[in-house]
């Protein structure tokens, strides 16, 4: 038998629910309070739920699953500020029992077949492990700090801040989800992965009370310029002491901010909670205008971690959708083993910030491998840097840098919500 055999893909409908959910408390570790089950159904784009299901005695009970994956149908923002249809591969678990004989492998190219079918030029993800995806064709689009920032860290200050307002609430879907989505959505950061109204129907606003650990409910800050939004950042605090010091934490998830001044009054509010010592930040460009506002950057102790892997499906739709700051024209010979339709050599010619990609005989200027390709794509790695790290091959000298230049970003790349 062979190494995936004895399984069929199947979409997963609402009354099997249930059983999509075992095989992910089995696969992600946990046993979920009963009472957080519909929080879980809100958080999971359900129309686009998949799984793996037994049709051999040999595997297992013939009709059980023994693997899922499901996808947020969403756009994210590409360099410029445009946006391209993007796929968010999710909810991604392998039974135990299942491990190890390619069902990963057989639903990833299950998702490959579908979001293509559906349009979606790329698709992306948070990972668990680092090191699963690129083997896939997933490149790291985009990092982010992790950060402890000290109660009270002083800021450069920015004109204006002091005239903002804030409003503190818990987090409810049905007072903010427009209001968030609709501050998300005018986000120009390329990664931003839209999680637009509705979408997963819920799942930014999660809050099992299973994962909660001595955790308050999320909450809302809501930063307003005479009544309008213009930040907002989801958080919790969780009171701690110990000999007599109250040493508190509020942990920060999505945020985003309209501008500069918004930007420094919604991290004054989350660093300056009373009983509360240290602010641990997720989801932070790795540019984020608070890392350069800080007067002692040193001050907060920060860790640079892996944010979104990219994934480009269709390579000249997804090529085409973002905008250039350089001019060029290169070959560029792709190597793509899961999607053979990019292989082989795309002529991209860039001319005032558009690019124009198509098929040619011509011989390459540079080789790589869809996975460094889909790494610059966001524009937060430069080609050159991967040519210097022995793993795109340049065989036109300076052609590296024409690409590396019209694909860099000006600000780095971020997905501000880990979906
Ligand atoms: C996008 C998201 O949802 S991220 C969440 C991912 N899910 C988890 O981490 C939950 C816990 N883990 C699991 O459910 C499973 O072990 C998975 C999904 C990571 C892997 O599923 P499997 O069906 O065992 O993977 P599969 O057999 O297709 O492995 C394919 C290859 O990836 C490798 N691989 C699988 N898991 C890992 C890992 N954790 N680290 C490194 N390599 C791995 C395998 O060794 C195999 O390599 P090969 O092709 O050289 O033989």
């Amino acid at each position: 038998m062979k190494k995936a055999e004895g399984y069929r893909p199947i979409s997963v409908a609402e009354e099997r629910l249930d059983e999509f959910f075992d095989v992910v408390q089995w696969a992600f570790v946990g046993e979920w309070l009963r009472e957080d089950r519909q929080d879980y159904v809100d958080a999971l784009p359900v129309e686009r739920a998949r799984a793996l299901e037994v049709t051999d005695a040999r595997r297992g009970r013939v009709s059980e699953i023994a693997a899922v994956h499901a996808s947020f149908g969403t756009e994210m923002v590409v360099p410029g500020g445009r946006k391209v249809p993007t796929a968010g591969l999710s909810w991604l678990g392998v039974h135990p029992a299942h491990r190890r004989r390619g069902l990963m492998t057989r639903m990833i190219h299950d998702h490959f077949e579908r979001s293509l079918a559906r349009g979606e030029a790329v698709s992306v993800l948070y990972a668990m492990e680092a090191p699963i995806y690129a083997r896939f064709g997933y490149g790291m689009g985009s990092q982010t700090v992790k950060a402890e920032i000290p109660r009270g860290a002083r800021m450069w200050a920015v004109d204006g801040a002091d005239d903002l307002t804030v409003r503190l609430e818990r987090a409810s879907f049905d007072e903010h989800d427009e209001l968030v989505a609709g501050l998300q959505a005018r986000l120009d950061r390329p990664g931003t992965v839209i999680n637009a109204v509705g979408s997963g129907r819920n799942a930014r606003f999660t809050d099992p009370v299973g994962n909660r650990r001595g955790m308050e409910k999320w909450r809302l800050a809501i930063v307003e310029d005479a009544g309008d939004p213009v930040a907002y950042a989801f958080f919790r605090r969780h009171a701690r002491s110990s000999v007599g010091i109250h040493d508190g934490v509020c942990q920060v998830r999505e945020h985003g901010s309209m501008s500069p001044a918004a930007s420094q009054r919604l991290w004054q509010t989350l660093t300056d909670f009373d009983l509360v010592e240290t602010t641990m930040t997720e989801n932070l460009a790795t540019d984020d205008p608070l890392l350069h506002q800080l007067r002692d950057p040193r001050g907060v102790r920060s860790k640079v971690i892996d944010n979104l892997w990219v994934r480009l499906l269709d390579v000249p739709t997804a090529l085409e959708a973002r905008e250039y700051f350089h001019d060029c024209d290169v070959v560029v010979e792709v190597a793509d083993k899961h999607v053979p339709a990019n292989a082989g050599r795309w002529r991209v010619r860039v001319a005032g910030g558009d690019a124009q990609v198509s098929r040619t005989d011509d011989a390459p200027d540079l080789s790589m491998d869809i996975r460094h390709l889909s790494q610059c794509y966001l524009g937060g790695t430069s080609l050159e840097a991967l040519v210097r790290a022995g793993l795109v091959r340049e065989h036109t000298p300076g052609q590296a840098r024409d690409l590396a230049t019209a694909m860099l970003s000006p600000v780095a790349p971020l997905a501000n919500w880990d979906f």
